[in-house]
């Protein structure tokens, strides 16, 4: 008789059938040095709550120098990495996301990131003088992203024809803003090599807050769900950054911008890196309608709450919960 360890059970509820999404070449892509960069980023926002963004302006060196610090990372033995976990929900996690039962194939660190001044809450491997390359990686590309996310968050403003244009971007520029840092590593998986199955990496989910920054290796994996609920893969681009619309950006609109649902599908055969900075405002910050963008008659289409009750909130949901859907009127 075959016993099956907890591992091999982890592994048995991630995995999928065979049944690939098709891969999109409808992906909006703002070139940030184009005149119609503010326009097209609003029409993404629209239609799928998602787009790639190009002629950033950041040097792909300073992605390369993080990814290779996570790969340093991700390759310690089991014990080491454990020494900064597990993640509550900050530190190193491994197959659990949340605290709610949430699983994936994937292992993660996450950061707590402050916005003024830059800085982040280090595991205390991240103390030791050795981690020096890790901590200017980090530093380097966090305040590059930072103000990569404060220019296309000034796009939206131009976009949406509202006034002042930093409306949206101050939200996450300021002392009290909530920043969250993620590396997430989606590890090769042998047992299925050969097999046309894959895994859960990461299970799909909108994400709470107003924008995520999301860079990538080469490798696939990550997709987006369509108006229809359709589901399609979005190819990698190592040197562009990819921009989810967050659930807070989808009220502060009024539901003219859409959060996009995603997931992380990962074939088991080539190792995934991805690194994601998530942009959340203060926590007493109320997140409501912005006034300018209001119509006359127009009502809100959600209940009043502030940042700090919806991320609590969010934190109590599963992954794939409609966490919107109780603050709506
Ligand atoms: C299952 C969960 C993981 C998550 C917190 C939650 O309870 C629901 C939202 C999840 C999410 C998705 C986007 C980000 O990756 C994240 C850090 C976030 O802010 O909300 C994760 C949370 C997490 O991994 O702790
Ligand atoms: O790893 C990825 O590519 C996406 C992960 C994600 O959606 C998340 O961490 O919220
Ligand atoms: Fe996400």
């Amino acid at each position: 008789m075959v016993v099956l360890t907890d591992p091999a059970l982890d592994l048995i509820s991630l995995i999928r059938s065979p049944k690939p999404a098709a891969c999109f070449s409808g992906v909006p892509v703002v070139d940030l040095t184009k005149p119609d960069a503010a326009a097209r980023l609003v029409e993404a926002c629209k239609e799928f709550g998602f787009f790639k963004v190009t002629n950033h302006g950041i040097p792909v060196e300073f992605m390369r120098r993080l990814e290779a610090e996570a790969v340093n990372f991700f390759s310690l033995p089991p014990v080491e990495k454990e020494k900064s976990g597990p993640a509550k929900p900050l530190g190193y996690g491994n197959k659990r996301i949340g605290a709610n039962g949430d699983m994936g194939w994937v292992e993660y660190l996450l950061f707590a990131v402050t916005s003024k001044p830059l800085s982040y809450t280090p595991m205390d491997f991240l103390r030791e003088p050795s981690a020096c390359l890790f901590r200017s990686a980090l530093k380097e590309y966090l305040s590059a992203v930072r103000k990569l996310a404060s220019q296309v968050l000034e796009l939206m403003a131009q976009g949406l024809e509202i006034e002042p244009r930093d409306v949206i971007s101050k939200l996450v520029t300021s002392e009290a803003s909530d920043g969250i840092f993620r590396l997430n590593h989606y590890p090769p998986c042998p047992v299925l090599r050969g097999s046309n199955y894959s895994l859960t990496g990461f299970g799909e989910h909108t994400d709470p807050q107003i924008i995520s920054v999301l860079r990538s290796n080469n490798s696939t994996g990550l997709q987006i769900a369509l108006k229809d609920g359709s589901w399609v893969s979005v190819p990698p681009d190592e040197e562009s950054f990819f921009i989810n619309v967050g659930d807070s950006l989808q009220v502060l609109t009024n539901g003219r911008f859409r959060s996009v649902r995603h997931r992380v599908v990962a074939n088991g055969m080539e190792s995934r890196v991805s690194m994601i900075y998530f942009f959340g405002p203060p926590f007493a910050e109320k997140i409501a309608p912005l006034p300018q963008l209001m119509g006359e008659r127009e009502h809100s289409l959600y209940k009043e709450f502030t940042w700090d009750e919806y991320k609590k909130a969010a934190y109590k949901s599963r992954l794939a919960d409609n966490r919107l859907g109780p603050f709506e009127k």
